[in-house]
């Protein structure tokens, strides 16, 4: 087994169009481009995974050209002709050869994952210990633009069985806009479901003082990202001046980001992104800081495909159910996939696939059909 190696490591942007434009405060998407990895072994197996942002570089300092050229020519240098089963040691031998690039490590160490699975008959979550939750809860994200097509929306979700709670893209707009746009629809909504809202950082701290306290008065459940990522005291102070929560997302990358704010004395809850943490393994360190702070958890997407969605689920898999459920509905953002079978979406939630590795085979037609020509 030690002498199975990485032989080559193959990367595609596949851009796929959405259902609808997608609004969140820093960009407005139509379309996901996707970097997908395609990892090929000594003995044959491919790994595949997934590195995907929002908006270019409107969301982090990676974009989907930016994880390819860098896995092209910095990181999978680094890979090809190690041994494959080590994980640790290839994640070890990354971070000390390569700084920054989380979304491309990432995508990384999904497909080195999926192939170990695959040699090993094992999914990804067997691999990480076993999955505990084979069922995770699924919210949408109502961000049309429109408070009543936002409204229709989230009547149609919770209708299908497909949606019971939901978060807002605010931030955009001005603060009162913005305040009575989610009212509106927690108004309509009422108790048939959860309404939360995330800012992307959108607010400096003397805004969202305002717009947190009318939102909270208007029953909103968790505010997200409300001030920029850097301002941890801030974040700090919004957490202990409100009883509605905050929810640390560009805020906190990893476990170190989540020893900081939890020192700093902030209360509230994590968003959990594999994309932001380097990969699975570096998300899961930042559960153990916020399990060991009583920190509330959310499995996060970067609104990646079937791939990250899948790789994401596997982790979220392995720990008890997380307080604040989980947001991966990319795929159902966009129009089409490029995998064979899709994840099973049904009861406001989604199945984890069972299959070895991610579970997820490519339909090759489809991939050569959305992939940009290498
Ligand atoms: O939450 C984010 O920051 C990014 C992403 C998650 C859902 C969505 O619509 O955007
Ligand atoms: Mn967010």
């Amino acid at each position: 087994m030690n002498d199975i190696r990485i032989e080559a490591i193959q990367t595609y942007l596949v851009d796929l169009p959405t259902i609808r434009p997608h609004k969140l405060s820093m960009a407005t998407m139509a379309c996901q481009t996707m970097v997908i990895v395609r990892m090929r072994h000594s003995d044959g197996i491919e790994g595949l995974g997934e590195g995907t942002t929002i908006g270019g570089l409107a969301y982090g300092p990676e974009s989907p050209e930016s994880i390819k050229r860098n896995i092209d020519t910095y990181l999978a240098p680094l890979l090809v002709g190690q041994p494959s089963g080590n994980v640790n040691a290839l994640r070890a031998r990354l971070a000390r050869h390569a700084r920054g690039n989380c979304i491309a490590k990432s995508a990384l160490e999904t497909a080195l994952l999926d192939a170990q699975g695959k040699r090993l008959g094992l999914s990804v979550a067997e691999l990480l210990g076993g999955a505990r939750q084979a069922h995770l809860p699924v919210l949408w994200t109502l961000a049309s633009g429109d408070t009543r097509k936002d409204i229709d929306e989230a009547f149609q979700r919770l209708d299908e069985r497909r949606h019971c709670d939901f978060k807002l893209k605010i931030g955009a707009n001005p603060v009162d806009q913005d305040v009575r746009h989610v009212a509106a629809i927690k108004e309509a909504l009422g108790e048939r479901a959860g309404v939360r809202v995330d800012v992307n950082q959108a607010w400096d701290e003397a805004t969202a003082v305002r717009g947190i306290q009318a939102l909270q008065d208007a029953g909103i459940e968790l505010i997200e990202q409300a001030i920029p990522a850097r301002e941890h005291a801030g974040l700090i102070r919004l957490a202990n001046r409100f009883n509605v929560p905050m929810l640390a997302d560009e805020a906190v990358q990893d476990a170190r980001d989540g020893l900081d704010l939890v020192a700093g004395g902030f209360s509230g809850a994590f968003a959990l992104k594999i994309a932001k943490s380097g990969g699975l393994f570096g998300a899961l360190e930042l559960v153990h800081v916020a399990q060991a702070a009583g920190i509330g958890l959310y499995g996060g997407t970067l609104l990646e495909g079937t791939i990250g969605t899948a790789a994401s689920l596997h982790a979220w898999a392995t720990l008890p159910e997380m307080a604040w459920g989980t947001e991966m509905f990319g795929p159902l953002l966009l129009k089409d996939d490029i995998v064979e079978k899709p994840l099973d979406y049904h009861d406001f939630g989604v199945e984890l696939p069972r299959e070895p590795g991610l579970g997820i085979r490519i339909d090759e037609d489809k991939f050569r059909h959305y992939s940009r020509p290498n």
